[in-house]
């Protein structure tokens, strides 16, 4: 089938690449010239685990195509994907302009019947308005039907997701748009729960609201743990032998980050205020969240008084492990906050340091390793698990000018650290009764 994605960003190009692979012809269009200009060399311009190699893989089949040419990306497309961006508006609600936009676009120049798909995350009630809108702008007698296909996708692994999520869901209104849309997804094997409209667009934020409040609901746990002197890591595992609960998304830490969850979170809550629901418990939830992300220099300054004068160093500044994207990256405050208090801070991510050169403060330094990062630092703060840091022989942290970690994503046992006289804090379990430097 011959489809257009509107939009190369985390989500349009994992969409075009993967539709591309499943033997499809994609074209893909975006306004970003040097975005496309990157991706037309065979470079993707985001970190993404088997991306790149597929992307290049259908590019020379002839199957993927990158244009900033509209009329070159519409033509002759049967679907028709928009996949902008939809960000947070000052009040919390989704943006939907970009979207706006790509339907103006759409609507102007098709000159064939076309299902367009919404993979874009948006509010209740955006499709039947880009369905108006569509109609109002239309140029050519065309027929155009809309479908809702929100995309459920994680940084990090969103290729395994693309080809072994859970299900599809797609809400449409008539028999024309679902049919296109089981013939487009078909050979992805994956099981297609059809819906009405608003219902696919609610399952969206549903899915993100609950599983943001599982990780708000074990931080609070993980909070009690530490009172009560329980290990929080166990209780989760114990929590999630039981089917119904279920053991992802019940790993406690300093909250959730990402492009995602604090955005969506809010446009729920806003969606909900606009027909007069107050949706408390997630509330509740972003609440939570925001503060858990201050937890690690809370227990610095517990620990040592005053940070001035001290060199802290900051391990992982990705949002989460396996990607560069520093969207709503808690590293972004927890430096901040650190550079406020007069600390020196050193930093260092896998993959992420290009992006977050961009964002952070030009105060910090960037060490080019773990090992150049540690020395000669006070105390260390592990903010994103990635494997180079749990898979590390732990010795490592005795170079420092005093091994103290504060570990936001408990990343180590913490016996191993107290045999290791590494004093070690981190999340809802029991801390190491050692005291290195007094
Ligand atoms: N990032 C994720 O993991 C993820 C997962 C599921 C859903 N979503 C949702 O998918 C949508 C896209 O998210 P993203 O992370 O891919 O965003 P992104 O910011 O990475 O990419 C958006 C792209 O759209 C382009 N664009 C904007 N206006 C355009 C226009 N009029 N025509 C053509 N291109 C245009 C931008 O240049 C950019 O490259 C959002 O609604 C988001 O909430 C994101
Ligand atoms: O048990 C957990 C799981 C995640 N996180 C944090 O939550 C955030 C989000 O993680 P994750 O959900 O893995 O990544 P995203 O790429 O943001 O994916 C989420 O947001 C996407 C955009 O809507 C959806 O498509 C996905 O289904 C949804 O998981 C990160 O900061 C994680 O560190 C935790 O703290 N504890």
């Amino acid at each position: 089938m011959k489809i257009a994605v509107i939009g190369t960003g985390y989500v349009g190009l994992v969409t075009g690449v993967s539709l591309a692979e499943i033997g499809h012809h994609v074209r893909c269009v975006d306004v970003d010239v040097r975005k496309i200009e990157q991706l037309r060399t065979g470079k993707v311009t985001i970190w993404e685990p088997g991306l790149e190699e597929l992307m290049v893989k259908n590019m020379a089949k002839g199957r993927l195509y990158f244009t900033t040419d509209y009329e070159v990306a519409l033509e002759q497309a049967q679907v028709i994907y928009i996949a902008v961006g939809t960000p947070e508006s000052e009040d919390g609600s989704a943006n939907t302009q970009f979207v706006e936009q790509a339907a103006k676009q759409i609507a102007t120049m098709i000159r064939d019947d076309v299902v367009v798909v919404m993979k874009s995350t948006v509010p209740v009630g955006t499709n039947d308005r880009i369905y108006q809108l569509l109609q109002e702008n239309l140029k050519h007698n065309v027929r155009v039907d809309v479908a809702s296909n929100p995309e459920f996708l994680r940084e990090g692994s969103a290729i395994e997701d693309a080809f072994r999520g859970d299900r599809i869901v797609v809400g449409a209104n008539n028999l024309k748009a679902f049919e296109m849309l089981e013939e487009v997804n078909k050979p992805f094997g994956i099981p297609i729960f059809k819906t009405d409209i608003r219902s696919a667009e609610m399952i969206k934020y549903a899915s993100n609201a609950f599983l943001a409040t599982k990780i708000s609901f074990i931080n609070e746990i993980a909070n009690i743990c530490e009172r009560v002197g329980a290990n929080v890591d166990l209780v989760a595992q114990g929590m999630g032998m039981d089917k119904r609960i279920g053991h992802p998304f019940l790993k406690a830490g300093i909250g959730y980050g990402g492009s995602c969850f604090p955005k969506d979170t809010k446009a729920l809550i806003q969606l909900a205020g606009n027909v007069a629901y107050d949706f408390k418990l997630l509330e509740g939830v972003v609440k939570v969240n925001q503060e858990r992300q201050t937890i690690l220099v809370e227990r610095l300054l517990e620990r040592f008084h005053s940070i001035e004068g001290k060199q802290i160093t900051v391990l992982g500044l990705s949002f989460k492990p396996n990607t560069d994207d520093m969207r709503e990256a808690t590293s972004i405050i927890i430096t901040e906050s650190l550079i406020q208090l007069g600390a020196h801070v050193v930093c260092y991510d896998p993959v992420a340091m290009d992006n977050a050169k961009g964002i952070l403060n030009t105060e910090i330094t960037f060490a080019s390793n773990m090992i150049e990062a540690l020395g000669n630092s006070d105390a260390a703060l592990i903010l994103t698990e990635w494997d180079e840091f749990k898979e590390v022989d732990v010795q490592v942290f005795k170079q420092m000018k005093s091994p103290i970690v504060f570990d936001g994503r408990n990343c180590y046992a913490p016996e191993v650290m107290a045999e290791m006289q590494i004093e070690y804090y981190s999340i809802g379990r029991p801390n190491i009764p050692i005291t290195i430097v007094k």
